[in-house]
């Protein structure tokens, strides 16, 4: 018999079989034990679904030694064993909507009229560990193993603060093990790194491996300098402890000082799972942890027991995952850009992938002193992060997958377009800077095509493209734009022959044509018959059209350093003309509300400069709009009076001063710490402890996209979408 079974699987999917659980289980052995995965968890679970499905088409193949059978592998390693008194086990995933409801439907079949109610837990993205209280002391602590047999750990887990030693208040039972998950944060990560790298040290590649690696070491002086948090998800063996539901259990850990979740809540049927799901799918960067999907658990203990669990995951939770935001892609280059001010800020060239629903090609790197810190080299895998709108980013290198021939990045010492000798403007400054704003073509390109866009003229089919055909074509030699002055005096004829590169607005490299790889170079303007196209009739009169913008939209063009669109209109508010901007001295300008004095100085020497002035002569002189009357209504009420807001972490559209004169013009004041009469937090990237001290005192926290709701459409808006401990989906 056994013989005429065994002839029903196919040699090869035997094979495949075989190849597939070799490399899960290698792939396990670099997560678990080594702290340093080689492939992305995407690409990790893509293997194990296709274990499952080939065991599904083949169900002998599924003998319990399968990897699809057991939680994790079994590994030696320096820890010593120790046994759970309960098994810790998996969760099964639903991986689309279908799935979720049938597990939600199988569960109510199951429970049948007992009443019930589901557990939405966030799932954090850490590593699990189990902490055996006796008598209300933390007598061991063991990472999850392979569900019966973990690691001890206990020294290491004594270093994490939020772990108490003893849990304080009633009626603590005689034994119990707590389940949860420790964490990295985010924003402490890039720092780790950099002080890794300068060790001579490995760094992580993410967050998740910096959290087991950090507590994974053999000396725990290491763990205890590393910033762990714990989020507790669970309960084992226990004894002496009394409770109906998970939920009314984590309320009473939490009186005994653990680290409960802040964001637990209990619904009545699968369209409160829905919503919940639907809720951080959107807030999922607000968390104070990174979380990779939501954990539904049967909040009634009886009934978990009715349910029981298979060898690998209990049937009366499920794991739903929010699609990655982290990928591994090569890392083929690291290149510089230069911006419109003259700012030259590395960006690294991938080999395209998609994440998080787009393709990624490029990522941004900020400044040399980053390339260092993050101890990338070229040539390296590297872990991808893009997380929702957020520019894509570089989090770490895969060191394991280093060959010899990945080489480090140096800076240039020389502008890449234009050869000027790089410097920084300032002593103390970390970007270096192209200090030939005059004919930098990089600069001229990056000033038009901001002159052009949304913040400024937003003149519509003015965009990267057209910028850099005007400003540096491959014919006619000479270009017909040579700075902005010109802009508003183009001639028809003047576009008609113009061939140029067709450009990457996100790189500022040439587009390539996908087939032969050849650049891209188009006659930008003109049809077949030579005649202008109609984009381009449209784009002249376009440009016509801007010369009418409202006067703070014309100064802010001027690309004018720290002069953005919020210190613009205060500029024009004040001033109310163009000439009177320049006329006014410095100090005059520095005691206008919302400019200050790093702005003002930066006016007066942008004035300074002949060639700017003849800009403005020829702004004038061709109709451009240099007055503006008081429409009475910029002085009318200040939609934030009254508000005091802080501003923590780094904003991608906003510098620290910008966000700052942005708040204050509208009447809020900004102070430098948290405390309860504070109306919201602003949190940008890489926020600090003022961030914690806002989710502590539970004021309104708002991120990037919040804090221009707060701007545009004030206080009570923004409160809507803040987030906060209390706030939670309906
Ligand atoms: N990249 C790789 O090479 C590699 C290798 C092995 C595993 N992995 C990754 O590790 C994960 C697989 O590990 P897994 O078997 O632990 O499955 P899982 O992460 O999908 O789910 C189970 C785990 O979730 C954790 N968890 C977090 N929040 C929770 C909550 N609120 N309630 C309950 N549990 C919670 C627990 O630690 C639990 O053990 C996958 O994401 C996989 O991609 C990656
Ligand atoms: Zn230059």
């Amino acid at each position: 018999m056994a013989v005429e079974q065994q002839d029903v699987v196919p040699a090869e999917a035997r094979e495949q079989h075989t190849r597939l659980a070799e490399q899960i289980e290698e792939h396990r052995f670099r997560y678990y034990v080594k702290d340093a995965p080689v492939v992305s968890d995407a690409e990790f679970d893509r293997l194990l679904r296709e274990l499952e499905a080939l065991e599904e088409e083949y169900p002998e193949l599924r003998t319990p030694d399968s990897p699809t059978q057991k939680v994790a592998g079994q590994y030696e390693t320096d820890f010593t064993a120790v046994e759970h008194r309960e098994r810790m086990l998996s969760l099964d995933n639903a991986f689309d909507g279908e799935e979720l409801a049938a597990w939600a439907e199988r569960v109510e079949r199951e429970v049948g009229a007992s009443a019930h109610h589901f557990l939405c837990e966030l799932k954090v993205d850490g590593l699990a560990v189990n902490l055996t209280y006796e008598k209300g002391r933390l007598v061991r602590a063991a990472t999850r193993g392979d569900g019966r047999t973990g690691e001890d750990i206990t020294p290491n887990v004594r270093t994490i603060a939020d772990i108490p030693e003893r849990l304080r208040g009633e009626n603590i039972p005689e034994l119990v093990e707590i389940r949860g998950e420790v964490f990295f944060p985010m924003e402490k990560f890039e720092e780790l790194n950099a002080r890794l790298v300068e060790a001579g040290d490995k760094p992580f590649a993410n967050p998740r491996n910096a959290a087991a690696g950090s507590l994974r070491q053999k000396d725990p002086k290491v763990t205890a300098t590393r910033p762990l948090h714990m989020v507790v998800h669970g309960i084992g063996a226990q004894q002496g402890l009394r409770f109906d539901r998970l939920s009314e259990a984590y309320g009473l850990l939490k009186e005994w000082g653990l680290p409960t979740a802040l964001h637990n809540k209990v619904v009545e049927d699968l369209a409160g799972i829905e919503a919940f799901i639907a809720y951080f799918g959107e807030h999922r960067h607000s968390v104070e942890h990174e979380i990779d999907g939501v954990v539904v658990k049967l909040d009634e203990i009886r009934l978990q027991g009715r349910l029981g669990s298979t060898s690998r995951a209990p049937r009366w939770a499920i794991a739903w995952k929010y699609a990655p935001e982290e990928v591994n892609s090569k890392l083929i280059d690291i290149k510089v850009g230069v911006g419109r001010t003259g700012r030259v800020t590395p960006f690294a060239q991938v080999e395209p992938v998609t994440v998080a629903g787009s393709e990624v090609e490029f990522a941004t790197l900020h400044n040399q002193e980053v390339v260092k810190a993050k101890g990338v080299l070229i040539g390296d895998t590297v872990v991808l992060r893009k997380a929702g709108d957020v520019i894509p980013e570089i989090l770490g290198p895969v060191v394991d997958l280093r060959d010899g021939s990945e080489r480090e990045f140096t800076m240039p010492s020389e502008c890449p377009e234009c050869g000027t000798p790089l410097r920084a403007m300032k002593e103390g400054d970390i970007d270096l800077r192209c200090p030939n704003g005059r004919t930098c073509p990089a600069q001229l390109r990056e000033r038009l095509f901001y002159l052009g866009g949304r913040s400024s003229l937003d003149i519509e089919h003015f965009g990267m493209v057209a910028a850099a055909a005007l400003t540096g074509p491959l014919e006619p030699a000479e270009p017909p734009l040579t700075d902005e002055g010109d802009l508003f005096d183009l001639r028809e004829e003047q576009l008609l022959d113009i061939r140029a590169y067709v450009l990457d607005p996100d790189s500022g490299l040439p587009k390539r044509d996908p087939k032969t790889g050849e650049e891209k170079i188009a006659r930008v303007f003109a049809n077949q018959k030579g005649e202008l196209k109609k984009n381009a009739r449209a784009m002249l009169d376009n440009i016509a059209a801007a010369k009418d913008r409202p006067l703070a939209r014309i100064v802010n063009g001027l690309s004018i350093r720290h002069v953005g669109p919020v210190a613009a209109q205060a500029l024009t508010r004040e001033f109310r003309s163009i000439d009177r901007i320049f006329e006014a001295g410095e100090e005059e300008l520095a005691a206008t509300e919302g400019v200050g004095p790093t702005i003002a100085a930066a006016i007066r020497q942008w004035y300074e400069e002949e060639w700017h002035r003849e800009i403005l002569r020829k702004w004038k002189a061709a109709g451009v709009r240099w007055e503006e009357e008081s429409t009475g209504e910029d002085e009318g009420p200040r939609p934030l009076e009254g508000l005091a807001v802080v501003v923590t972490g780094t904003l991608d559209d906003y510098t620290r001063d910008g966000a700052k004169e942005a708040l204050q013009s509208r009447g809020a004041k900004v102070t430098g710490s948290v405390s309860k009469k504070t109306s919201f937090v602003v949190v940008g990237d890489n926020p600090g402890s003022k961030y914690d001290k806002a989710v502590q005192l539970k004021v309104p926290v708002l991120d990037e996209a919040g804090f221009g709701v707060l701007l545009e459409q004030g206080p009570d808006a923004a409160r809507e979408v803040a987030v906060s401990a209390e706030q939670q989906p309906e």
